[in-house]
């Protein structure tokens, strides 16, 4: 139902679906998305990766996690592909969240409507068959940090701007329950209590410390670093691997399922209250003048 949705936002979007579909296909060749994801397929590798291309700060706007969803979901069905790297077109920036301004001056069914978006994304990615491996190439706060510590393993490039961290409260909001799950999951629950509550972002070394990230590397090596992670995982037995991955990540996300309909409710009534809707204009406001 809920790609039913994504599906019905995408069209509404304009971008059509054999584009999307030849985007994703098997050929080597490098293809372009007609708008924010591209993919290079090697499929004689059974490897894809995705390119987030959304400027100017891959924030993750209603589109863009649209095109990502039924990306991802292609590659899934499409099963020459067994591992994706998921990085930045625009080295500097990874991702920087969620959009905020999906989030401010909307209604509240488009806060409806963009919170399933958000959740759809985040399950496609924490319990894909696929190996996973974030590249991050760029500074990846708050959402663009919960797509990474979604993956199976986190490669980050060691350039000290390139911070990385749930930083909600900073912007006055609260993490929801499975994005704590998930860094709970990653990082344990006392670094991801002090992390949530002071809203980190760490630099890359303090990642590293952290386990916010598995390794640190120089930026030209990024790329080739997730690669070779994915090969090493790619030589395990896919069902033994699949199953265990999901082991240990279904009760997490079984608990959004279960009570997702309550966290959009949940999401559209916080969003929607005057004091938090002040709190991301200031905040949009300080981003603006931060290049004054
Ligand atoms: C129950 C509620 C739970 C909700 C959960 C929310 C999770 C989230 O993801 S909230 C989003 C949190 N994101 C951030 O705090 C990141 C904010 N952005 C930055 O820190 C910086 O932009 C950057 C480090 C990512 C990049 O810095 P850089 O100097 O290269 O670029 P800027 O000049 O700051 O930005 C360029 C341009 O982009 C706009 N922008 C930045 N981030 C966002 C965003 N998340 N959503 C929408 N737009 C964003 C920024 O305002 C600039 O726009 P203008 O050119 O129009 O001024």
């Amino acid at each position: 139902m809920a790609l039913v949705a994504a599906r019905g936002t995408l069209l509404r979007a304009g971008v059509r679906l054999g584009t999307e579909a030849a985007a994703c296909g098997r050929n080597g060749t490098r293809r372009s998305a007609s708008h924010r994801v591209l993919v290079e397929p090697d499929a004689a590798a059974g490897i894809a990766t995705i390119k987030f291309k959304n400027p100017p700060v891959n924030s993750l706007t209603l589109e863009f996690l649209t095109e990502l969803i039924i990306c991802l979901e292609k590659l899934e069905n499409d099963k020459t592909f067994r591992g994706v790297i998921l990085t930045s077109n625009s080295p500097g920036i990874f991702s920087a969240g969620l959009d905020l301004r999906e989030m401010c001056g909307k209604n509240p069914a488009h806060y409806a409507e963009y919170w399933r978006a958000v959740q759809e994304l985040w399950l496609k990615l924490y319990v894909s068959n696929m190996i996973l491996v974030a590249a991050i190439n760029g500074a990846s706060p708050a959402g663009g940090c919960l797509m990474s510590l979604s993956c199976d393993y986190r490669v980050l490039a060691d350039n000290p701007r390139y911070k990385v961290g749930l930083n909600e409260t900073l912007l006055g909001i609260v993490a929801p329950f499975w994005f704590r799950d998930t860094l709970v999951n990653t990082i344990g629950h006392r670094a991801s209590e002090r992390a949530l509550q002071l809203g980190l972002l760490f630099p890359p070394a303090e990642a590293l410390q952290v386990g916010m990230v598995d390794q640190v590397v120089p930026e030209d090596q990024v790329h080739s670093t997730a690669l070779s992670v994915i090969t090493q995982w790619l030589a395990i037995p896919d069902h033994a691997r699949q199953l265990t991955k999901s082991m240990m990540r279904k009760a997490t996300t079984d608990n959004l399922i279960k009570q997702r309909e309550a966290d959009i409710q949940n999401f559209v009534s916080f969003i929607s209250r005057d004091s938090i809707q002040k709190s991301l204009q200031m905040y949009i406001e300080k981003l603006k003048q931060k290049k004054s």
